[in-house]
């Protein structure tokens, strides 16, 4: 006797069976949302298909990350960091939507910090600061009235012989764009390539369903900012872009971090005269702000601030 085939809704969520039980938090920074999930010893091996599973809109929690919260001694690039940053006690292993690793985020860090303090893993008062780890090496970050600052370290060119010489080092075709346009790459510990585009109608043109063609593409991948500048650019100090960003290992997002500030390095550089150190950058889930500050070491740091907020608790079933 043959018995019908077994059908329940949970063949679809099979990857997430042995995270039964698991808290989370949904957060989100300028509309860039994250599952966030405490491991403090580093127990949950979350493989790629889970976080893909977790962050899927239709199936899972749905985000465009996930962050897992774990005492930088419980994972190898954490124990390397403790080595000369011991202040660096919780590091924020960052996973795109898609599974992959990414070196950084710049909103994730932010919600990464949030989530610890309201979770009550530390303790952050207004204006107080916290040293975490990341695969972008230790960033420091200052709670504020309305939001975080993230000390983001360094900026760099990807391909930095071009950029010196041209200022441009790759060329970008995007669908609903007719021409290839030129691109300048940077780097925040992960990859960028920024695209300025001429006004709003192009910048709304962009279909960024499909991944923008790079061209060359950077050796780990990239993500793909399109920006335009303001008219005029500057106003009282402060520089103003707008800016729409496609994520690798994600999509189009509402906000990228470390975009945002790739947008206003590679701005910066066209500028020129017209340069500023103070930049504020719209996207369509908010504005973030993006200062060039002298860093520690007398190297040039890039400061990220923005909000960042929990919006829902729960326990996977
Ligand atoms: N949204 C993030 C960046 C997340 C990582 C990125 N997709 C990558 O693969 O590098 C941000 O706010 O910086």
């Amino acid at each position: 006797m043959s018995s019908a085939p077994q059908t329940s809704p949970r063949t679809t969520s099979l990857p997430l069976a042995s995270l039964a039980g698991m808290a989370f938090a949904k957060g989100h920074g300028t509309g860039n949302d994250f599952v966030l999930v405490a491991d403090p010893d580093g127990a949950r091996d979350i493989v790629p298909e889970q976080v893909a599973a977790l962050c899927d809109r239709h199936r899972g929690i749905g985000a465009d990350g996930l962050i897992r919260a774990v005492r930088s001694a419980a994972l190898p690039e954490g124990r390397y960091l403790l080595a000369s940053h011991p202040e660096a006690e919780w590091f924020m292993d960052y996973r795109n939507g898609d599974g992959s690793v990414s070196e950084m985020c710049g909103n994730g860090v932010r919600a990464f910090v949030h989530f610890l303090a309201e979770e009550g893993l530390v303790p952050l008062a207004e204006g107080q600061a916290l040293t975490i780890g990341t695969r972008a090496g230790i960033k420091v970050v200052t709670r504020s009235a309305n939001g975080y600052a993230v000390d983001m370290g360094p900026w760099e060119f990807i391909f930095p012989e071009a950029a010196a010489e041209r200022a441009l080092d790759s060329l970008v075709e995007t669908d609903g764009l007719e021409v290839d346009r030129p691109a300048l790459s940077v780097s925040m510990g992960n990859p960028h390539t920024v695209v300025a585009l001429a006004d709003e109608d192009e910048l709304l043109s962009a279909d960024l369903h499909r991944a923008p063609r790079v061209d060359p593409v950077p050796p780990q991948g990239t993500n793909v900012e399109f920006v335009v500048p303001a008219e005029p650019l500057v106003t009282d100090g402060v520089g103003h872009i707008r800016m729409r960003v496609h994520e690798r290992g994600v999509g189009e997002t509402l906000s990228c971090g470390t975009g945002a500030c790739a947008a206003a390095a590679a701005t910066r550089h066209w500028a020129g005269d017209e340069a500023v150190d103070d930049w504020q950058v719209r996207v369509p889930g908010g504005t973030v702000r993006v200062r060039f500050i002298p860093g520690p070491e007398g190297r040039e740091h890039v400061e990220l601030s923005g909000p960042a907020e929990l919006v829902a608790r729960g326990v996977l079933v």
